[in-house]
């Protein structure tokens, strides 16, 4: 299956899943000065509380944090979307070194990684039929810029050692998301997709201005973890970043001036 390296990556992904180069795809690089300021946007509500994670995993592309959603406990409202939007999972993209690794980028500036906070649309019965619709989710990305140690990143960097390998995962109760997220919720927003294959145009991408810290260290742990199984060649997860695409006319709108 797909990949990240140059035999499997984002230059080959349109083999297999040609919406890879269709009019609304995911990630692009923001540039400020040509961003629309909408008044008409709400502010961003995240409602985590009380936070109902549930385990963590390595699925091989990226490690994520799987949340109970058979109820409104986790909830995204306001911002550009309409209705309520119930939390996922939440995952990460970083680089080999800390001068790459985020996704999106700011008048083509990387970040060292990105955090993602995956919604989706309760119009829809469940996650499943929501993926694929042109307003099923809603992501929330949250840049990470190297400077002091975060401590809530902690809980997180502490069970890696039980995650290293491809399909390895391990409960993990408890953690609050809403403790990822930096003082402002300034945001930019624009109609994309998923970032990996199945690529599905189906995100509201809302892309915070305000990073949060990570130290280089702290990233270090990060390029701990493997893309591949037990037992196989170890190959280190980093560079799980797809670059910015073409953003084919669409506009990117800010809720700040
Ligand atoms: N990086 S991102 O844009 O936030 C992103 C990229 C890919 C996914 N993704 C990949 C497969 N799936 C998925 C999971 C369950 C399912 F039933 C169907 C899916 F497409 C998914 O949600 C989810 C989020
Ligand atoms: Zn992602």
């Amino acid at each position: 299956s797909w990949g990240y390296d140059s035999s499997d990556g984002p230059a080959k992904w349109a083999e297999h899943y040609p919406i890879a180069n269709g009019p609304r795809q995911s990630p692009v690089n923001i540039i400020p000065s040509q961003t629309q300021f909408d008044s008409s946007l709400k502010p961003l509500k995240l409602q985590y509380d009380p936070s109902t994670s549930k385990d963590i995993m390595n699925n091989g592309h990226t490690f994520q944090v799987n949340f109970l959603d058979e109820s409104d406990s986790a909830i995204l409202t306001g911002g550009p979307i309409t209705g309520t939007y119930r939390l996922k999972q939440f995952h990460f993209h970083w680089g080999e070194s800390d001068d790459k690794g985020s996704e999106h980028t700011v008048d083509g500036v990387k970040y060292p990684c990105e955090l993602h906070l995956v919604h989706w649309n309760t119009k829809y019965p469940n996650f499943g039929e929501a993926v694929n619709k042109p307003d099923g989710l809603a992501v929330v990305g949250v840049f990470l810029k190297i400077g002091s140690a975060n401590p809530r990143l902690q809980k997180v960097l502490d069970s890696f050692d039980s995650i290293k390998a491809k399909g390895q995962q391990t409960t993990f109760l408890n953690f609050d998301p809403k403790n990822l997220l930096p003082a402002s919720l300034n945001f930019w927003t624009y109609e994309g997709s998923l970032t990996t294959p199945p690529l599905y145009e189906s995100v509201t991408w809302i892309v915070l201005k305000e990073p949060i810290s990570v130290s280089s260290a702290q990233m270090a742990k990060f390029r701990s973890l493997l893309f591949s199984s037990a037992g196989e060649q170890p190959r280190c997860m980093c560079n799980n970043y797809r670059p910015p695409q073409p953003i084919k006319g669409r506009k990117v709108r800010s809720n700040f001036k």
